[in-house]
This record gives structure tokens, sequence and C-alpha cells, in this order.
């Protein structure tokens, strides 16, 4: 067990260490020649094209080091701040972290972020100062950042390029010299933490563990606290480049179990695993559960595909323990489920996994965070939907959830985020230097304003040189009001929005002058209008259009006629018939699309 070294890497996004990872891959001898791949570990499709790091990766590595053979377990850990909950789950299974800072951006929100998770995790920090190979790196300014930082020495940073190798080796020296071996007995009874799980069609649910105590053997029978159900452990093993069965995985591992669980409300992520006979006293201290924070309704497009949609959520949820889900109807779309995400990203990227992963085909509505709702007679209600929201007569008042948001800047961009935040009902609490002209600019921001664009905006006001990362706060009271969208006069539920009083014209009027963008011409004027209770607060107009697309081809041309239909079929497929009206995808999320 002394030979063993978990860590994991954290940083803020794109500082390098999906890359940095692969060079350690490379150096190792773990994957070589034809296998190695920019981006090994980020084996999600979705993964490399968008070129981040969605999911956390295990990996074990070994790597020969003074004439001793070590065991590296390794942690890639996505950066961006939907993520973090990934992050949290796997600095628990780590002894170390090494914390990369991109030497020509310097310390970012996240990096100070993740760096606080890895300390209250009481895990060995490496720092690395990556990328030095750019011209615009500032070594020695990044340098003094991390000091300040962390109170290190300058001697223990280490200087390296992901991208051409240098300090590889030094790193690796690093972690076996500084990061602590694991601790716990291997003679104990069995506590294994369950850090992630997957489904696989062929072998049921695969659960990823760190074992703290004892050891568990192929063949031994296991139970699962949370459950206290019993299985077999049809295989254990550890994680190389593919799943490495063993006879035997003992303390300070990291490894999976397969044991022919199928249904995914059996295995929760921040479980222990145990076993029947001689089982541990009592249950590791899980994870804080994730509380998610946007909503929104997702709906099959064909309404036969609910159960579908239903076993596939489950299936997701299995690797996105940060996932819930719920069914709801709407009077628009039919049946669905009301998601909660960690944010707008996240809710991107389950709409195209479920897309790509499962084969399903569905619509997203507008995103929205949750309220509590005070009746008049003292009772609170927590709502999650718009359309969810009791009778106005009946409602005392409304709180909506701040967040305290950290911005970290230059001096040169404080003027357009402070207006850019109090846009947003911002209230500014602090205003503190960093290092030279950075700053850190602290501010308690409604929740509802921010997850719609604000790091968009954020990210182009300040050319790229402001990076933002929030907690929740609390919930306070808000003047809201909800806002409902008629097409012909016909309320569409799923389009629903609550909005402050103050905004809420304005807002209405974009939603309508959106919505005519994005709604297709048919073969009827469409009225679009936006109102709050009784009152129509603005209206627009699509004009009817006759549309024959088979109307430019020539008589014979057959195959061309019939390749404009499929083409239209094709155009209909993201489309959703509400009353009379089709529908476009694009415009249930008509509000991101604001300008
Ligand atoms: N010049 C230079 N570029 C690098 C280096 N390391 C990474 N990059 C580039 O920086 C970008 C981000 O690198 P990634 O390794 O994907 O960053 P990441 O931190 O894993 O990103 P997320 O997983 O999405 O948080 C890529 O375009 C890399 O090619 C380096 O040492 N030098």
């Amino acid at each position: 067990m002394n030979k063993i070294r978990n860590f994991c890497i954290i940083a803020h996004i794109d500082h390098g260490k999906s890359t940095l990872a692969d060079r350690l891959l490379e150096y190792t001898k773990t994957v070589e020649g034809k296998d190695m791949q920019a981006q090994v570990l980020d084996n999600m499709d979705l993964e490399r094209e968008r070129g981040i790091t969605i999911k956390s990766h295990a990996i074990q590595m070994q790597y020969l080091y003074n004439g001793e053979t070590y065991i590296l377990n390794l942690i890639d850990t996505p950066g961006h701040v939907d993520f973090s909950y990934e992050v949290s789950r796997s600095i628990a299974a780590c002894e170390g972290a090494l914390l990369i800072v991109d030497a020509a951006q310097g310390i970012q929100a996240q990096t100070i972020s993740n760096l606080y998770m890895a300390i209250d995790n009481d895990l060995e920090i490496i720092p690395i100062l990556n990328k030095i190979d750019l011209p615009s790196a500032m070594p020695d300014e990044v340098e003094d950042q991390i000091i300040e930082l962390l109170g290190c020495k300058r001697e223990e940073i280490i200087r390296a390029s992901g991208k051409m190798g240098q300090g590889v080796y030094d790193i690796l020296a690093a972690i076996i010299e500084r990061v602590p071996a694991p601790k716990g007995d291997p003679e104990a009874p069995l506590q294994a933490l369950i850090f992630d799980s997957v489904f696989n069609s062929f072998r049921g649910i695969i659960a990823y563990f760190k074992i703290l105590n004892g050891t568990i053997r192929k063949g031994d029978l296991v139970k699962f606290f949370a459950t206290e159900k019993e299985y077999n452990a049809d295989e254990v093993g550890v994680l190389k480049l593919t799943m490495s069965p063993r006879d035997v995985v003992t303390c300070g591992d990291v490894g999976y179990i397969i044991s022919g669980i199928k249904t995914s409300k059996e295995v929760k992520v921040g479980d222990t695993i145990t076993h029947v006979k001689n089982p541990c006293e009592k249950a590791i201290d899980g994870f804080e559960e994730v509380k998610p924070m946007v909503f929104a309704g997702v709906y099959p497009i064909e309404s036969e595909d609910f159960e579908d949609l239903r076993a596939s959520l489950e299936k997701l949820q299995l690797n996105d323990a940060s996932l819930t889900f719920q069914p709801e109807s709407s009077i628009a779309l039919g049946f669905g489920f009301r998601c909660g995400f960690l944010g707008l990203l996240h809710m991107e990227i389950i709409q195209e996994r479920l897309e790509r992963e499962f084969n399903m085909d569905v619509i997203t509505t507008v995103p929205n965070v949750s309220y509590l709702v005070y009746d008049k007679k003292g009772g609170v209600k927590e709502v999650h939907n718009p359309s969810g929201l009791p009778d106005p007569t009946l409602i005392d008042y409304i709180e909506e959830p701040y967040i305290r948001a950290s911005v970290i800047t230059s001096t040169a961009y404080i003027g357009p985020i402070m207006s850019l935040c109090l846009g947003k009902r911002g209230i500014l609490l602090k205003q503190e230097y960093i290092s030279g002209d950075r700053v850190e600019i602290t501010y308690d921001l409604p929740l509802g304003e921010i997850v719609i664009d604000f790091y968009d905006k954020l990210k182009s006001i300040s050319k790229g040189y402001a990076s933002f990362d929030y907690q929740m706060h609390d919930y306070r009271e808000a003047r809201l009001a909800k806002m409902d969208i008629l097409l012909n006069g016909e309320p569409v539920d799923a389009l629903s929005t609550l909005t402050h009083v103050d905004n809420a014209v304005n807002f209405g009027r974009r939603m309508c002058e959106k919505l005519k963008e994005l709604i297709p011409r048919q073969q009827f004027d469409i009225a679009i209008q936006a109102a709050i209770g009784a009152k129509i607060i603005a209206r627009e107009t699509i004009k009817a259009v006759r549309k024959d697309v088979t109307a430019k081809c020539y008589g014979g041309d057959i195959s061309r006629k019939r390749k404009l239909l499929e083409k239209q079929k094709e155009g209909k497929k993201r489309m959703k018939q509400v009353g009379n009206v089709e529908v476009p995808q694009k415009a249930f999320l008509a509000v991101l699309k604001l300008d």
C-alpha cells in the first residue's frame, strides 16, 4: 500500500488538465503508440468535440522510480463551474492534487474554488505552473500569485508544459515524494466509497470505488449500505485504459465492481460497499447531496417515447448523480419530466447525451430556478416550474435564490463588469486586489438572472479576461410576476416564465420579437402575445405563407421532389405541434437568445 498514490488534477477550465494527463500517461507508458491520441481520458465524443472535460475519469499508471514500482491512480476532473460536483467527488478519492495554473492566464476563479475543496479534504497540493512554452507566459508573476494563494515556497512550484513535455518527470517524482500513501487497514472490515457509476448494456451497472479499509475479492458477497441489498462481486478490478479484472482489490486501491445490478436506483454515488459477513460498523461520510440550480422540462417529441425517456434519464443519472427528474405534464407538450441541472451547460450536455447515447428526440423548455412561494395561510412551497405557481390571489410573497459570486479580472474591466452585475440586480459586497492589477469582485446576484446569459456576457465584455465562480447563498423576497406567452390566443404553458416586475414589459416585448424570428411562417397568421394575468403586455404577428416546397421542381424530377419532401420531414423532427401551430425547439429556448 505504501507504493500507491491517488491523486487528481484540478484547475480552472482550459488551463491544461487533460493535456497534462495525456503526458503522464505517455511518460509512464500507460498508453503507447497507436492508442495515444489527444485527450485520451476524455472518452465521450461530446468531450472531444467541445474540447472540455465533463466527467471525471480514473486511470491507473505504473511508474518505476528509484528502483521501485509505484501505482499512480489519476483522476482527471472537469474545470467548468457546472461540473464542480464531479470535482468534489474525485477529490474524496485522493490524497493529493496537482493544482494547475496557466502561466499566461494566472489564477482564476475555479483555481481558487477547486483549491479550497482540495484543502477541505486535506489533500497534499502540488502547484504546477503550466504552459510555460507560451510566448505570453508570465512565469514569475504567476508564481508570485501562487505563492500568495498557497503560502508555499517558490521551489515547490513545478514549471511545466503539458504540450511540450517539460516538467513531466518532475511532476511524477513529486507525486511519489510528496503525496502521502493511502492510509487504512487491509485486514479491517471492508469500507469502499462509491464515487461514480455507469450503466453498461451488457454488464449492468459498474460502480467505481475507492477502498478505505479492507479487501474485496472476486466472488465475495457484498452489500450496499444505502439500500442494504446484497450482491455477488462477479467481477472486481482496477481502471486502466480499459477495465482490468483482478482477483483481489485492496485498501487504497481505486477500482470497479460489477455485480449484476440492473436498476439504477440500487447504486448511489457516495454510498459505502461492505461485506455481508463482517460488515463495517458505519458508512463513510458520503458526499453532500448536490442541489440542482436550474430546472427545465424535457419532453419526448413523440409522446409514446415517454417511458423510454424515463429509462434513459435513469441511466444517465447513474453516470451523473447531479441530474434530477420527476414526471410532469404540460398542456402544450404532453407528458415529460422536470429535470434539475447544475447550470445551463449541464442542461445542454444532458440534452445532447440523451440524443447521442440514447437516441431520444427531446424538446427542452425554458430553464428557470426554484422559487419559495409563501401562501397567505403561512405555508411555503418550493416551485420548480412557473406553471406550478398557485393562483396569484393565494400568494403572500415569493422568494428567489441568490448566489454569492466571485469575479476575478484585471482593473481594466471593472467598469463594464459592474454595470453588467447592476443590470442583473446584483449587490456589490467587496472589491479586493489579489496581486498586481488583478481584482476579485464579490457580488450577491439573483440566480435567475445569471443562469440565462451572464457567463457569455461576462466573457465578451472582458474579452475573456474575467473568470467567475459562485455558490448558492440564500433566498430573498422578490417582486416577480408570471409572464405567459399566447400563440393565437392559447397560452403555451411551456413558454411561461417568472420575471421581475420592473423588467416585465421590456422582457415581454423582446420575447415576442424573438419568437417571431424563431417560429417559421405557417399557412395562417400567428399572433404571439405576452401577458401578465389577463393583461397583454406585448404582441407580434407572424404573417401566413403558402409553402409548397415542391413548387420549384420541374414536372418529372421525382427524386429531387422526394429529397425535398424528406428534407421538410427532417425539419419537422425538432418541432412540436402546439394547438395548430408548429413550434420548433429553438423557440422553447428563445429566452436564452434574447439580445
Ligand atoms: N501552449 C500550450 N498549450 C497548452 C498546454 N497545455 C494545454 N494547452 C492547450 O490549452 C487548451 C486546453 O487544454 P485542455 O488540456 O483541454 O484543458 P483542460 O484544463 O483539460 O480543460 P477542461 O477539461 O475543459 O477544463 C488546449 O487547446 C490545449 O492544446 C501547454 O502546456 N502549452
